[in-house]
C-alpha cells in the first residue's frame, strides 16, 4: 500500500451511447481497489478538434485517489479502453472510450509510453473546462500554474 496520490483522468466517447461509455468507464475505475474516484465533472457535448471529421465527443474529467504508480494508473486505463471495445482504427478518429492521465501529483514525466501532464491538456478546452470544474486550484508542474490561470 503505497503513498496515497491524486491524479486526473480526462474521459473522451464520440460513439454508441457516449454518456454510457463514460458511465461504464468511471465504473470500472471504481471498481478497481486501488483507485477512489474522489470528483467528477459534468459531461460536455464538445466538437471534435484535430481531426475533425468525426462526431461531436461527450468529454469529462475525474479527480482519482490512488496508490498506483503512473504506469499502473496508466495500464488500468487502457485495460477500461480495450473492455469498452475502444477500435483504435484511426488513430484520431472515433473512439467509444478514451481515458488520458492529465496530471498526477506534481510529477513531470516523458516517458515514451506515458508523458505527464498530458501534453496538449492545456491547449484543449474540451479538456480544461471540466477540469477546471473540479479542481481550479490544481497546479501544472511544467507551466507552474494552476488551473484556474491557464487561458486558451
Ligand atoms: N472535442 C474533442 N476532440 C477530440 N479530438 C480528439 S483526438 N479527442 C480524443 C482525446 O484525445 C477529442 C476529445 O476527446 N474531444
Amino acid at each position: 500500500t503505497g503513498k496515497i496520490a491524486t491524479a486526473y483522468i480526462a474521459l473522451g466517447s464520440n460513439i454508441g451511447n457516449r454518456e454510457d461509455n463514460l458511465n461504464k468507464a468511471i465504473e470500472m475505475l471504481k471498481q478497481n481497489d486501488e483507485v477512489e474516484v474522489n470528483k467528477i465533472s459534468s459531461y460536455l457535448n464538445t466538437a471534435p478538434v484535430g481531426y475533425t471529421d468525426q462526431p461531436d465527443f461527450l468529454n469529462a474529467v475525474v479527480e482519482v485517489k490512488t496508490t498506483l504508480s503512473p504506469h499502473k494508473l496508466l495500464m488500468v486505463c487502457s485495460d477500461i479502453e480495450k473492455k469498452l471495445k475502444r477500435e483504435r482504427i484511426i488513430h484520431w478518429g472515433p473512439r467509444t472510450i478514451d481515458l488520458d492521465i492529465l496530471l498526477y501529483e506534481d510529477l513531470v514525466l516523458n516517458h515514451e509510453d506515458l508523458v505527464i501532464p498530458h501534453p496538449r491538456m492545456h491547449e484543449r478546452e474540451f479538456v480544461l473546462k471540466p477540469l477546471k470544474e473540479i479542481a481550479p486550484k490544481a497546479f501544472h508542474p511544467v507551466l507552474k500554474k494552476t488551473i484556474e490561470d491557464i487561458s486558451l
